[in-house]
């Protein structure tokens, strides 16, 4: 049997929770198959000593990583991942920092991974690339002679052409992903954009099979959504820190209904947005007031980029203005806490709560959506709030979907999910929970697999692809 080798920016030690999406579901993937992890080591040293491969073996898995210069992490992580395309890509082009110097940056760290890589490479091994950070890795390492297959996994949303076309350097990226045999999106829409971008810009060639045909080579492409190991995380429900945890909330909280975000602080999460809502739930219902509390855990990200920080403070004005005015001595409507909740508690924070309030302005996919659906009470479950923008709404339709920018809209459904009857709940989660159980992360990451082994490399030549 293929080994199977996994490339991220970010890793983790699958023997330890994390926080975000990719680590916890690849360290899920890679606890079941083993294989090989190779990524960034998450340190950033002085120029000279960032060279060697780290080695570690954690349980069935070998964790490959390499540490990046001041100067790399800068460019590449801050600069264009998450300066240029990870606003671009949630749409918002107003965010961009087009710095030219970054996408050198990019470029070194991508060919520093590759040629990292390379030597640990066997011949049989199937290799999957995760996410914005490593579009062009796949070039890279053809240029250098790899001719196993190669799938990429984009876990963010992919914007319609023309916001794609912002991007100095667009037409580079998207060449790029046609060095691999397989891609694969979050959702239908984000597909939907890469056939109308391949086709109007670089003038692809649709053939069968979701197959395109562009610069002397045939990628495939196809929605994967992602998905939570269910099993893992009801395991997680009802261990000791879960089960503490809910305890302690259902004492605290015994004359209240909770709401629960769970969220990086990150300005695609739309938590203002959120805030605003709230204020106006408060706002309009008077009489429901003193018996809802909101508990918005905001987790530290990107802390380095400008406009992490200006949300940073946008959120905390408006957290304490809600509480200023309409907070009582015995009351507070919101609770935010500005620190990463380790991932075991959270099932118990969950399930102690009536409502989750998942409500970004654009989001790949969101597994917390999920996990708060997987960690309810079947019997009495609570109620999510989801927004039409995360890859999520488009198999989780029995959630009250909402507009985000809507404020009073939301509101209403703040109110509508509070007071829902219990036999709506339970019909609601109870279908959820069948879509959320059928394409788990093993569903995820069996099919992406079984469509990567199905797209045969037909090219072993790799000149056309020096980038
Ligand atoms: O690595 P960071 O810069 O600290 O950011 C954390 C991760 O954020 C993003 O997660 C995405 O992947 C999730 C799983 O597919 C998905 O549910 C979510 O909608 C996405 O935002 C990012 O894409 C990852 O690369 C980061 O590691
Ligand atoms: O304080 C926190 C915040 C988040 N998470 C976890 O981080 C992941 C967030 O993934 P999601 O897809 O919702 O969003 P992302 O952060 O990847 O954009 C989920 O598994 C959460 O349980 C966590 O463990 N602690």
């Amino acid at each position: 049997m293929s080994r199977l080798v996994v490339v991220s920016n970010r890793i983790a030690d699958p023997r330890q929770t994390a926080a975000g999406g990719l680590a916890v579901a690849l360290a899920e993937v890679l606890n079941n198959t083993g294989g090989l992890w190779f990524g960034w080591s998450g340190k950033i040293v002085d120029d000279a000593e960032g060279d060697d491969v780290h080695m570690l073996q954690a349980g069935p898995v070998k964790l490959a990583t390499v540490d990046l210069s001041h100067v790399d992490h800068d460019a590449f992580y801050l600069g264009y991942s998450n300066g240029v395309l990870w606003p671009v890509f949630h749409y918002r082009v107003d965010l961009a920092d087009f710095d030219a110097g970054y996408i050198n940056g990019y470029r070194r760290v991508n060919q520093l991974f590759a040629r990292k890589l390379l030597p640990l490479l066997r011949p049989d091994d199937v290799i999957w690339v995760h996410d914005y950070h490593l579009i062009p890795l796949a070039a890279e390492l053809r240029a250098l002679g790899c001719t196993q297959q190669i799938g990429f996994f984009l876990h963010i949303p992919l914007p319609p052409p023309l916001m794609l076309a912002a991007i100095p350097g667009h037409d580079w990226l998207m060449r790029a992903l046609f060095a691999y045999d397989l891609v694969g999106f979050q959702s239908q829409s984000d597909v939907d954009h890469f056939t109308k971008y391949v086709e109007t810009e670089a003038h692809a060639q649709p053939l069968d099979g979701q197959r395109w045909r562009a610069f002397g080579r045939t990628v495939r492409a196809g929605a994967f959504p992602i998905g939570i190991d269910v099993d893992e995380f009801t395991g997680l429900t009802y261990a000791s820190e879960a089960v503490e945890m809910y305890e302690r909330m259902k004492r605290e909280y015994s004359r209240r209904k909770l709401l629960v975000g769970v969220d990086r602080l990150d300005y695609s999460k739309g938590l203002p947005q959120r805030m605003r809502a709230f204020r106006e739930f408060l706002t309009r219902h008077p009489e429901l007031r003193s018996s809802a509390t909101l508990i918005q855990i905001a987790s530290p990200s990107r802390e380095n980029v400008s406009a992490y920080t200006d949300l940073l403070r946008e959120l905390e004005t408006l957290c304490g203005s809600i509480n200023g005015n309409f907070g009582e001595l015995d009351w507070m409507p919101v609770r935010y806490i500005h620190r990463t909740v380790p991932r075991a508690r959270l099932p118990g924070l969950y399930r102690a709560s009536r409502v989750a309030l998942v409500t970004p302005l654009r989001d790949g996919m969101n597994l917390v959506a999920k996990e708060f659906l997987a960690a309810q009470d079947e019997a009495d479950p609570g109620v999510l709030v989801l927004s039409r923008f995360a890859g999520a709404a488009e198999q989780l339709k029995e959630a009250l979907l909402v507009n985000p920018y809507d404020t009073e809209g939301t509101a209403a459904a703040i109110q509508l999910a509070l007071q829902m009857p219990l036999e709506e709940r339970r019909d609601r989660h109870q279908a959820m929970m069948r879509t959320v159980r059928q394409y788990d992360v093993h569903w995820w990451c069996e099919s992406f697999l079984a469509a990567l082994a199905e797209a045969q490399p037909e090219e072993k030549g790799t000149s056309w692809l020096r980038l």
